[in-house]
């Protein structure tokens, strides 16, 4: 047990939605260079705003590349509309409003030339319910290839996203069947799969694992563990046990949007430095 009485980390590691995330061919020369060294994603005194009400608050925090960044906090604090605000999605609601600096590459992703479908695609997201279109598996990984142009290779392209997915095994004899055939923490690898598929740098996901039973869960939570080999996880999780075992850096929002405390997974839960944080860790409120 931790000095918080909390278990240790049993691990460390060395769509109208998703079709937004998947759309168009576009170019995004403007996005700056891709795989570059640490930090990927940094947010500079970013706000944001659902019409009069603030959900965020003057948001720093530097993201690194390829590991698993966790955002947790109580319902309500500004985690879903922290990770919608790295790919833009708060785009697509109307009385959203953003303050501040997202960079993406050291570039702002709200400056006026970049496109967000491009951003997208280099920044894609899973959502909570695994929502797959209404196409055979083949056809749902396939597709963000097929719109973007990318699918000069789309069989072997298909297959290896859904070897990523730690999918293909189970599949691999049916990728004509439907994917909402499939149960859902397959239906839910499939959305991963379909995420990855286009080659994005980022993967954002809002409590993949939510809807899902515990054998599922835990094939998620190894999955997540794995891309961050390949690539840079942003993950919401209500579930602190999960941050504690999969993430690299955690980061905690309370009450009000703010960001209280953003460090590495360990020391956010075995020895905060805030009292508020320790408080919520140890389930004193929250
Ligand atoms: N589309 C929206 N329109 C208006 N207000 C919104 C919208 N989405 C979120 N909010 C508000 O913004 C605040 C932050 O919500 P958000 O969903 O980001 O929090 P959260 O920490 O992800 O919550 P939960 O853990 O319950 O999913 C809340 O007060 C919420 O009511």
């Amino acid at each position: 047990m931790t000095a918080n009485g909390e278990a240790p980390r049993t691990v460390s590691k060395s769509a109208a939605d998703d079709q937004q995330s998947t759309a168009t061919s576009v170019d995004d020369g403007s996005l700056g260079s891709s795989r570059v060294a640490d930090p990927v994603i940094e947010s500079r005194d970013l706000d944001v705003y659902y019409g009069d009400d603030q959900a965020l608050d003057g948001i720093d925090m530097t993201i690194p590349e390829r590991q698993v960044t966790a955002l947790i906090g109580p319902s309500g604090c500004g985690k879903s509309t922290f990770l919608r605000s790295i790919n833009r999605m708060n785009d697509l609601i109307d009385i959203a409003r953003v303050d501040g600096e997202l960079s993406f590459h050291g570039k702002n992703v709200y400056d006026e030339d970049v496109d967000p479908v491009a951003l997208r695609r280099k920044i894609g997201m899973v959502f909570q319910k695994p929502n797959p279109f209404p196409k055979s598996i083949f056809d749902n990984v396939a597709y963000g290839l097929r719109v973007q142009d990318q699918d000069e290779n789309v069989e072997q392209q298909v297959r290896t996203a859904l070897e990523r997915a730690a999918l293909l095994e189970e599949v691999e004899d049916q990728l004509d069947s439907s994917g909402l055939d499939l149960s859902g923490g397959q239906q839910q690898r499939l959305c991963i799969a379909r995420a990855i598929a286009p080659d994005p740098e980022v993967i954002l996901m809002d409590e993949p694992a939510s809807a899902l039973d515990p054998v599922a869960t835990s094939k998620i939570e190894d999955l997540v563990e794995e891309l961050a080999e390949e690539y840079t996880v942003v993950i919401v999780t209500h579930n602190m046990q999960q941050a504690a075992r999969i993430s690299d850096k955690t980061a905690v929002f309370l009450t009000g949007g703010h960001l209280v405390e953003f460090d590495d997974t360990d020391k956010i839960f075995e020895n905060p430095e805030s009292d508020r944080v320790e408080d919520y860790i140890t389930g004193k409120f929250g």
